[in-house]
């Protein structure tokens, strides 16, 4: 589950999030869209601890996948290694990355790469490495930042078919997206503007945060 509540961010004077307010329950896929420079990485990257709110509570339950808009990635190493330093960096020991990045590049078509070097890789394929790399660790929160940048199509399908098996399994998915054709998927879609989000889509009341929420958690 992820709760986020009053939050705000600005960058100097260029004030980007200025109440932000909304909650993922297990089992949801939610999308976030905005137009360009709206906000949406910068609320991702709050999310996930890279920056710190100016103001807000951001609560996370369990291990956190995250995917950002550009690959973070290691160029000289390949994708073993590559999957290697993120599983270590996740506490997974070397047997456990061998055996989840192995099927996690079968899965995703790119397993005959698993020896090259991340700097010989096509756009899509990177892509492909920076998804995985968020996958690794077996999370139970999805937060991806457009991850199917360059995908192709049986890629894009099967990122789909795992986004809804993971939301099945009680998962909590947030992805910023840009694609209207994609809108029917999202369980919510939630839209940045003006540094504020509004809810739609079918359990568009499940996304907006109530004290009841608030009570049940606790808090
Ligand atoms: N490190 C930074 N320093 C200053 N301004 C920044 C920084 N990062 C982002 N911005 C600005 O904050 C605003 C929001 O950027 P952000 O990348 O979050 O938008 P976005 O909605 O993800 O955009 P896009 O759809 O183009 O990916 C933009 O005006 C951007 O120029």
């Amino acid at each position: 589950m992820i709760t986020v509540r009053g939050l705000a961010k600005r960058y100097r004077r260029r004030r980007v999030l200025e109440d932000v307010s909304f909650t993922v329950p297990r089992g949801m896929l939610t999308g976030i869209q905005g137009e360009n420079g709206a906000g949406k990485s910068t609320l991702l990257k709050c999310l996930v601890g890279l920056l710190k709110p100016d103001a807000g509570q951001i609560v996370l339950d369990g291990r956190v996948g995250y995917c950002p808009q550009d690959p973070s990635l290691i160029e000289s190493l390949t994708l073993t290694e590559q999957f290697r330093l993120f599983g270590a960096g996740y506490g997974l020991t070397p047997d456990q990355v061998a055996d989840r990045a192995g099927t996690l590049m079968e899965e995703f078509g790119c397993a005959r790469y698993a020896t090259t070097r991340v700097d010989r890789l096509s756009g899509g394929t990177r892509q492909k490495v920076n998804l995985i790399a968020a996958l690794l660790h077996e999370p139970d929160v999805l937060i991806l930042d457009e991850p199917y940048q360059g995908f192709d199509y049986d890629t894009y399908q099967h990122f789909w078919d795992y986004t809804e098996r993971f939301r099945v399994d009680g998962g909590s998915v947030v992805v910023v997206s840009h694609m209207h054709t994609e809108i029917a998927r999202f369980d919510a879609m939630l839209d940045l503007a003006a540094g504020r989000v509004t809810a739609s889509g079918r359990r568009a009341k499940d996304v907006v945060l109530t004290d009841a929420v608030l009570t049940d958690r606790g808090e």
